[in-house]
């Protein structure tokens, strides 16, 4: 999943009316192209055509059995030693994602239950409380923050390793910096696992509107935001992140959806 990488600038949040906020305001911008105000970026979704063909290095085909959170998953070669470890804590993530149960992250209620768009769509994240935009910050993406997109990051080349060994992999995968303006090359965009068994990353069960009927609206979006986010969050956490901001109001019941592409 590659939903789209907005890009905030450093007064953006800083200008939103709401407390939790306030508690870890954060300093935006792009690694590689500091200063610059929003971009808007098409969601995009790694898809085959993109994807590089470079097989992990087999080295003799050992296979190595490599124990996470997601169990146990078999990896030939160097691939095994890239697998990272990840303790969604540090982000401020539950270390279990319990469904049709009410969590809360980042100061919020939340729950991950069947999706709206009906079971055989899996799940979908609700919020359990309002959460309320005003329209002028929904003109300039100045949104509440709901909460990070958290995994593991990999190198863009590393990733594609791993998807050769495991395509399943793929589908709550994150390009970090995919935006417009963006002058990294392909293979050093970072990608964040955001499975949400191996990474405890809720927004993995976010739902897209496309195809929806009746017609979804998207009620959130994602930022790229250079360096950790601040106090409480950023404690041990020193890379840059995504978060999901709300983009209108949403109510206590309602259904996240934003809009993203996947292969
Ligand atoms: C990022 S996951 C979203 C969470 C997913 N519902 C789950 O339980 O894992 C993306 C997957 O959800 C499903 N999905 C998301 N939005 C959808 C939509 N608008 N229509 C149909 N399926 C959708 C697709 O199976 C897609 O591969």
């Amino acid at each position: 999943m590659k939903p789209p990488p907005y890009v905030l600038s450093q007064g953006v949040l800083a200008t939103i009316g709401n407390a939790l906020l306030h508690a870890f305001a954060i300093g935006i911008g792009t690694s590689h192209e500091a200063n610059k105000s929003q971009h808007e970026a098409r969601p995009r979704v790694p898809s085959v055509k993109q994807r590089s063909k470079a097989q992990c290095p087999s080295e003799g085909h050992a296979k190595t059995i490599v124990k996470g959170r997601w169990g146990m998953c078999e990896f030939t070669g160097k691939c095994a030693n890239i697998i990272q470890s990840w303790n969604p804590v540090v982000l401020g993530l539950l270390d279990s994602l319990p469904y049709d149960e009410e969590v809360m992250v980042w100061g919020r209620r939340w729950i991950v239950k069947t999706s709206t768009l009906g079971e055989r769509h899996g799940y979908g994240v609700y919020a359990c409380e309002d959460i309320i935009v005003e329209d002028s910050a929904r003109c300039r993406r100045e949104g509440p923050t709901l909460f990070p997109y958290g995994g593991p990051i990999y190198k863009r080349r590393h990733w594609n390793w791993i998807l050769t060994q495991h395509p399943e992999w793929k589908t709550f995968a994150l390009e970090m910096d995919t935006f417009a303006g963006s002058t990294r090359r392909h293979n050093d965009v970072k990608v964040i696992d955001g499975d949400p068994i191996r990474s405890g990353n809720i927004v993995g069960f976010i739902n897209n509107t496309v195809g929806t009927h009746p017609k979804r609206r998207a009620n959130c979006e994602w930022v790229f935001v250079e360096g950790p986010p601040l106090a409480p969050y950023g404690q041990t956490y020193h890379e840059d992140h995504c978060l999901v901001i709300a983009t209108r109001t949403i109510r206590s019941g309602d259904e996240l959806f934003t809009h993203y592409e996947w292969s």
